[in-house]
């Protein structure tokens, strides 16, 4: 029986690549695990452990050789609509003003233009881009348009976001800032996200558990519970504390690296 209470469940998930063939690539191998309601877990493991392809099978984008996904207790195929992701390039279709970029989604769902107008904007001005509504993505910095890429996913209130390391290519200061901004939101809208990354500090600081895959064909290793409260996540205050640097070691030696 599948149960139904988590937002997001595998289950013995593998994928092989060219299977049989003489390029044969086990990418990840027997991965079964649960997003649980209003939960962050983050996934980090070694490069080349099947991170991105394991996404790319959660997200449904892609199937996976043996198992299945389920998205509140359906296949996630016929899930549509109730998982959103947000990847490292923030995709934003160049000549679409901010509005349009973030009403995307709802358009390609047939959603009419006023209320999808309305709906972006509201996202707009709550999180922080009032005013640049009719910006062009490219008169944007970096971390504004990975904002408004994330307003994009946010429109389409899915229950489970994916985020595949959608930090990764901002500077340091814009990356904390909105490791902090992306949890809070997260948390008040009472949404569940799987979170991709190398980065073990950005675990640490977003995650409520933690997944380690091993080296590739990528399995699941330990799944590392981080007992922190919201306002001991400061990214800046965090570093010194000790349980952040005994998870960060703790996270360290387990990943095969
Ligand atoms: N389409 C494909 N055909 C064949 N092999 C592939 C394909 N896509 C990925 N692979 C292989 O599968 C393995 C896992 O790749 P994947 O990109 O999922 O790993 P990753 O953990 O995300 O890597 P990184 O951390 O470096 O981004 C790699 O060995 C890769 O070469």
């Amino acid at each position: 029986m599948v149960n139904k209470h988590y937002p997001l469940e595998t289950r013995g998930l593998s994928v092989t690549f060219n299977a049989g063939g003489e390029n044969e690539v086990v990418a990840f191998s027997d991965i079964t695990f649960t997003l649980k309601a209003d939960e962050i877990l983050a996934i980090v493991g070694p490069s080349g452990c099947g991170k991105s392809t394991l996404f790319n099978v959660i997200a449904g984008l892609q199937p996976a050789t043996v198992g299945e996904v389920f998205v509140n207790g359906t296949r996630v195929l016929d899930a549509k609509g109730q998982v959103g992701y947000m990847l490292q390039k923030d995709m934003l279709l160049p000549w679409r003003s901010v509005r349009e970029n973030v009403g995307l989604g709802l358009e390609i769902k047939g959603v009419p233009k006023e209320e999808r107008n309305a709906v972006a904007d509201r996202l707009i001005a709550a999180y922080g881009l009032k005013g640049f509504e009719n910006s062009k993505p490219g008169t944007l910095s970096g971390g504004m348009r990975q904002r408004v890429a994330f307003m994009r996913t946010l429109a389409l209130d899915p229950d489970v976001i994916l985020l595949d390391e959608p930090f990764s290519a901002l500077d340091f200061q814009t990356r904390i800032l909105l490791q902090g901004e992306v949890m809070d939101i997260i948390g008040k809208q009472r949404k569940s996200a799987i979170l991709v990354t190398h980065d073990i500090g950005e675990a640490i600081t977003m995650a409520d558990r933690v997944m380690i895959l091993s080296r590739r064909p990528g399995r699941v290793k330990q799944i590392v519970s981080i007992d922190l409260d919201r306002d001991e996540r400061d990214p800046v205050k965090l570093r010194s504390n000790t349980r952040y640097q005994e998870y960060f070691q703790l996270l360290w030696s387990e990943l095969d690296i």
